[in-house]
C-alpha cells in the first residue's frame, strides 16, 4: 500500500512562489490501478514523482508497505526505489543502444551472470509483446514498440509499483488502448500497482479501478471509477466525466420544448442511475402509471467494470401533480432527478454532470 501523507511542494523562484502540491493524502492500495487526472499544471507530475522521490516534498509523508521512504538514508532509498518503475510520455530509452540493452541496463551489477540476464530480458520481451525487436533501436521503433521496451525496462526490477507518468499522451488512439490493455494485464499477472497520471479521462475509465482528480495543487475529488463516474459532485469532474461520455455541451437538448405550443405543463429533468439495465424502462413504466407523456432527449448509457450506470434528459408534460409525483416515485427507486428546465424556463444548466 501507496500512503501519501499531507505532501506539499512549493517551487519558489525569486518572482513567484507556486504552490504545486497543497497536503495531498492519497492511499493506493496494493493491486490497484490507480488514475491521478487533472489539467496541465495541476501538480500531477509533481505527485507522482514524489511517490519515488524524483520529487522531494516540503513537508509530508511517503509510506510505501508501512516503510516512510521520506526518512530513508540514500543508501536504504535507492534500494526502495528498485522497488518502484517508472514510465515517461516520452519513453526515455537510450538510443544508442539495442532494444536488449536497454532492457537488460537495470540488471547490471545486480549479480546476474549473462545467461540469467539474456533469460530475464527475453522474458521481459514476450511478457510486453515485442520479442521480435530484440536487436532493433528505438529510432527503428514507433511509438508504441518504444514504450513497450520501456514499461520492459522499468519490470526488469521486479517492481511492486509502476508509475506512468502520461504515458499514452504521445501515442495514437489505437497505440494508447493497446498499451493500456497491456498495462491492464500487467497489473493482473504480477499483482502490481500501477499508477496513472494523466490529462484523459478515457484512460482512467479504460483501466483504472479508483481515481483522484487534482486541481492547482489539490486533491479535489477521489473514489471508485463508478464513483465518480455516476456520481461526480466537484465542477472539475463533472467536465471531465461529461466530455467522455458526450454529454458536454447539452444546452440545445435541453432547449428543446417538448409539445410546442402546448398549454400543459413541461418539466425536463435530467436522470442518473447506476446498476439498472435500463433506466428507459423506468421511463415507460411512470409515463403509464401516472399518465403524463415522456420524451427521452438524450441518453447516455454505459458499463463499468460490469456496472451500468448513466444519464436520461427527459421531457416530462401533462398534469403537475402527477409529473411531481412520478418524480417522487423515481427518486423513491434511487434515481437522482435534477430539474433542468420547468416551464420553459431554465433552472439548472448543469446537464452535464452524472
Ligand atoms: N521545477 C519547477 N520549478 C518551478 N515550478 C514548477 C516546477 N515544476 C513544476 N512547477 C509548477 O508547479 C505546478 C504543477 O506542475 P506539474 O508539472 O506538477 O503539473 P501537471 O499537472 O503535471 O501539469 P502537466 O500536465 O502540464 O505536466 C505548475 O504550476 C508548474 O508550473
Amino acid at each position: 500500500m501507496i500512503l501519501l501523507d499531507n505532501l506539499s511542494k512549493t517551487y519558489e523562484s525569486k518572482k513567484v512562489s507556486v504552490g504545486a502540491l497543497k497536503n495531498v493524502t492519497l492511499k493506493i492500495e496494493k493491486g490497484d490501478m490507480f488514475g491521478i487526472i487533472g489539467y496541465s499544471g495541476a501538480g500531477k507530475s509533481t505527485l507522482i514523482r514524489c511517490i519515488n522521490l524524483l520529487e522531494r516534498p516540503d513537508s509530508g509523508k511517503v509510506v510505501i508497505n508501512d516503510i516512510d521512504i521520506t526518512a530513508l538514508s540514500p543508501k536504504s532509498l535507492r534500494k526502495q526505489r528498485e522497488k518502484i518503475g517508472m514510465i515517461f510520455q516520452h519513453f526515455n530509452l537510450m538510443n544508442r543502444r539495442n532494444v536488449f540493452d536497454n532492457v537488460a541496463y537495470p540488471l547490471k551489477g545486480k549479480g546476474l551472470n549473462k545467461v540469467q540476464i539474456e533469460e530475464k530480458v527475453i522474458k521481459l520481451l514476450e511478457l510486453v509483446g515485442i520479442k521480435d525487436k530484440v536487436y532493433s533501436y528505438p529510432s527503428q521503433l514507433s511509438g508504441g514498440q518504444k514504450q513497450r521496451v520501456a514499461i520492459a525496462r522499468a519490470l526488469a526490477n521486479d517492481p511492486e509499483v509502476l508509475l506512468c507518468d502520461e504515458a499514452t499522451s504521445a501515442l495514437d488512439p489505437q497505440n494508447t488502448r493497446a498499451i493500456l490493455n497491456l498495462l491492464k494485464d500487467i497489473n493482473q499477472k504480477l499483482n502490481l500497482t500501477v499508477v496513472i497520471i494523466t490529462h484523459q479521462m478515457e484512460v482512467v475509465k479504460e483501466v483504472c479501478n479508483r481515481v483522484a482528480v487534482m486541481e492547482n495543487g489539490e486533491v479535489v475529488e477521489k473514489g471508485s471509477i463508478l464513483d465518480i463516474f455516476s456520481n461526480p459532485k466537484r465542477g472539475i469532474t463533472k467536465e471531465f466525466v461529461a466530455n467522455t461520455m458526450g454529454y458536454d455541451n447539452l444546452e440545445d437538448v435541453i432547449n428543446q420544448g417538448f409539445l410546442k405550443n402546448s398549454s400543459s405543463y413541461e418539466l425536463t429533468v435530467k436522470i442518473s442511475f447506476v446498476g439498472q439495465a435500463a433506466g428507459q424502462a423506468f421511463i415507460s413504466k411512470i409515463s403509464i402509471d401516472y399518465g403524463i407523456l415522456a420524451n427521452i432527449l438524450f441518453g447516455s448509457i454505459e458499463s463499468l467494470q460490469g456496472v451500468s450506470f448513466g444519464s436520461l434528459i427527459v421531457s416530462f408534460s401533462g398534469n403537475s401533480a402527477k409529473i411531481h409525483e412520478a418524480i417522487e416515485f423515481l427518486e423513491e427507486n434511487n434515481i437522482k432527478v435534477e430539474v433542468l428546465k420547468e416551464n420553459g424556463i431554465i433552472k439548472s444548466n448543469n446537464a452535464q454532470c452524472s
